[in-house]
């Protein structure tokens, strides 16, 4: 039996979470970050309120004790910043695997073990196996629909050692199922879309009140200009929707393929494999991650270059210091994009052996 702080979001993952550690005999507590409050009436309906009551009601239900946990200050300065610099220097960062190394399981684990637990649990779709030596994996879910093993990328072996993810062994219609049983008082809520602080909105607005406009033209691969742009942090590689610039070929979008911060350009070309830029196969990576030892010299995974897309073989030379890799997908993929996080994995494709950021992307 362990003493262990729960993260409850106010969702049903997390409940059932709480629910299923509470019926293997831990001794729980439920907890609420704290992280963001529109204080400042910017942008978008953060539901903070609700989810702190759902929580609560979960918790009541459980009957155990739970505490709303304020980080907020810590939310500014490790994800936001993150974040907001990011798309400044015209990459595309990911706020919610920063979210889940810096919060979840970095200050947040922080507080847990200064309270006496001994860990910290949440309800992502992933798992955490025990080694034979006594260290620990990350492995996908077995829920291949909803795995979010993606999600925890950038966490280390220290943090996988205190972490426990109990729903990541069922599927979600399980999870849901087990929530009805329960008479969880939020077994029929919506699932949360978008990241974690912003709520409903979308990335773009939010950043509008926090990055000045920096109008620009969009021009097709060709040079030709066919668009105007509201500033390059507002688009990302691949982007189909939401460029405004229609296309003149029947069946085929115009798809971001590149941002040229030099003349404050965005290029936008054909979706299709032939366009020069959108699918490569080779980039450097940078701030190398090890969930469970190093690795060095060249070695065959499987690289995720992004949720919800499949991981594919490639090969991974890692520089002798182990901060930076080069990565060469057997095949080409779309879309690679600086400043997203690439979850690589074994060739089973179950245990993440590394976590990294793509740095540069090769043209072809
Ligand atoms: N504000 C929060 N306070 C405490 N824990 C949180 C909070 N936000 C997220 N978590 C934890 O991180 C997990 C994953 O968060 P995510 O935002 O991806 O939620 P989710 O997959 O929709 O899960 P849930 O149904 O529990 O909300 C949650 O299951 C929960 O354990």
């Amino acid at each position: 039996m362990a003493r262990i702080l729960v993260g409850l979001s106010g969702g049903v993952d997390s409940a059932v979470a709480a629910a299923l550690l509470q019926r293997q005999g831990h001794d729980v507590v439920g907890a609420y970050m704290k992280n963001w409050i529109n204080e400042e009436n910017i942008v978008g309906n953060c539901p903070w309120m609700e989810d702190i009551e759902d929580a609560r009601a979960v918790a009541e239900k459980l009957g155990i004790e739970f505490r709303v946990v304020n980080l907020m200050k810590d939310y500014r300065d490790r994800v936001v910043k993150y974040l907001l610099s990011g798309y400044e220097s015209g990459v595309t960062p990911n706020p919610d695997v920063m979210c889940n190394r810096e919060m979840k399981f970095g200050v947040f684990l922080d507080y847990a073990l200064e309270h006496g637990f001994e860990a910290v649990a949440t309800g992502h779709y992933c798992r955490r196996r025990e080694n034979a030596d006594g260290t620990f994996d990350l492995l996908r879910g077995v829920d291949g629909n909803k795995d979010q093993s993606y999600f925890l990328a950038l966490v280390n072996q220290y943090q996988l050692e205190h972490a426990r993810f109990p729903v990541g062994e069922l599927t979600k219609p399980e999870v849901r199922e087990l929530a009805q049983e329960l008479d969880l008082p939020n077994a029929t809520k919506k699932d949360s879309q978008g990241i974690c602080f912003i709520g409903e909105i979308k990335m773009s607005d939010f950043l509008k009140n926090f990055v000045p406009d920096s109008p620009g033209n969009i021009v097709t691969v060709d040079g030709k200009v066919v668009g105007r742009h509201e500033g390059l942090h507002l688009y990302t590689l691949g982007q189909r929707k939401g460029h405004g610039v229609a296309s003149p070929r029947h069946g085929v979008a115009y798809v971001v393929v590149a941002k040229n911060p030099e003349r404050n350009e965005l290029v936008v070309g054909y979706d299709e494999p032939e366009t020069p830029g959108l699918y490569t196969k080779s980039c450097t990576l940078m701030e190398l991650s090890f969930p469970n030892g190093e690795l060095s010299g060249e070695v065959r995974v499987l690289a995720q270059p992004r949720y919800r897309t499949s991981a594919e073989p490639a090969t991974l030379v890692i520089s002798e210091d182990g901060k930076s890799a080069e990565l060469v997908f057997d095949d080409p993929q779309r879309a690679l994009t600086p400043g997203q996080i690439c979850a690589i994995y074994d060739l089973e494709d179950q245990a993440l052996v590394v976590g990294a950021v793509f740095a540069e992307i090769h043209p072809e």
